[in-house]
């Protein structure tokens, strides 16, 4: 008999098919205490799951006794209780690299939009604004050759710091828990504590994971150290940034702009000031949301499940350590 498992997000055809050849599958629209009850056998004899951006913590593990496997269609996995899932034995499976450049490209084009204003500039000309040779009014700033700061120097990390490094001819400093050779032997990347990285910086770029340690990392404290020139990118996760002390600091003028793809509440409240804001770029968490990417995230999440139900948990598993 196929093991049963939860699908709680569309996919194309080709591999909502792959799964079916495997497993018996239950799809479900969201994992809201509603719709466990709604499917409470299901839920029950699913031995894995698969889908992304749902909250998966220790109540809804409790409804699920069978489970061996998750299995995100994302990298970053803050949506999980690790801790749960560990006590359970159960895998945890992620979609890293196979998004790194796209997410790169993102954070590149959120440094660029927000530099040179592309986004507000070109509403002017849709507003027929556009009708004599512009003025200093229209001007951005340089991109190329201007210092970059990347917070969190992993994979994504290194991406941008690629683009900016060979594109641009751009200095690059990075903070991270640990030295990165690579980053530092092909970029010349140099590695600096955070207060150095965010005075130096005509634009730091965040990229980090949500966990206890980075949640609310960069603040008033943070913003007050940037140059006043200075442009603040985060593609990481919303709660890494005191979202508050940023639009102070975005209306005080200590910092010049901000490129923003990741909110701490998403989606973004139609009220936000950030949205006011003419020096904010705010994206709706694309990072990686191309047609390729977003195919390819979900077939390797499909692998994922496949190969950890099978006990196959050498790549893309959070919690190797976990299998007896
Ligand atoms: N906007 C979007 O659509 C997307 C957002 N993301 C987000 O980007 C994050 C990073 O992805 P990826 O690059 O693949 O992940 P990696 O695990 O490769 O890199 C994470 C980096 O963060 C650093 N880091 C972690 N904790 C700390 C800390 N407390 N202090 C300083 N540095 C820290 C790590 O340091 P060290 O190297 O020393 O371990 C590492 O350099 C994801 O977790 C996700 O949240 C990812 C994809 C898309
Ligand atoms: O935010 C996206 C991810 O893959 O993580």
């Amino acid at each position: 008999m196929k093991p049963s498992i939860i699908l709680y997000k569309a996919l194309p055809d080709d591999l909502h098919k792959r799964l079916e050849d495997h497993f018996t599958v239950t799809q479900v629209d969201n994992l809201d205490p509603e719709t466990v009850q709604k499917n409470a056998e299901a839920f029950a004899n699913a031995e894995g799951m698969l889908g992304s951006s749902e909250k998966v913590d220790a109540a809804l593990l409790e409804k699920m006794p069978k489970l061996r496997a998750t299995s995100t269609v994302s990298v970053g996995y803050d949506q999980f209780d690790v801790d749960a899932l560990n006590e359970r034995g159960i895998f945890l499976m992620h979609t890293p690299t196979v998004l790194t450049e796209t997410v790169a490209d993102t954070m590149m084009a959120l440094v660029l939009s927000t530099a040179r204003r592309v986004v507000e500039v070109a509403e002017r000309v849709k507003a027929g604004e556009w009708k004599q040779g512009i003025g200093p009014d229209w001007f951005g700033i340089d991109v190329h050759h201007k210092t970059l700061g990347i917070i969190g120097m992993g994979r994504i990390g290194l991406a941008l710091a690629q683009r900016a490094h060979f594109g641009f001819g751009m200095p690059i400093l990075y903070n991270a828990r640990r030295h990165h050779a690579e980053a530092e032997e092909r970029f010349q990347a140099r590695y600096c504590d955070i207060d150095t990285l965010l005075q130096e910086s005509d634009y730091v770029c965040v990229v980090l994971p949500l966990t206890d340690e980075t949640h609310h990392m960069i603040g008033a404290e943070q913003f007050k150290k940037m140059k006043s020139s200075a442009i603040f990118i985060n593609a990481g996760r919303g709660p890494v940034v005191d979202e508050q002390a940023l639009i102070e600091a975005l209306k005080s003028g200590e910092i010049h702009a901000a490129g923003l793809d990741v909110f701490e509440q998403e989606p973004l409240p139609v009220d936000s000031p950030l949205l006011s804001l003419p020096n904010v770029v705010a994206l709706p968490h694309i990072g990686s949301a191309t047609h390729e990417t977003r195919y390819n995230m979900a077939a390797c999440a499909v692998d994922n499940l496949i190969d950890a139900l099978n006990g196959k948990v050498e790549k893309n598993c959070v919690n190797p350590q976990i299998a007896k």
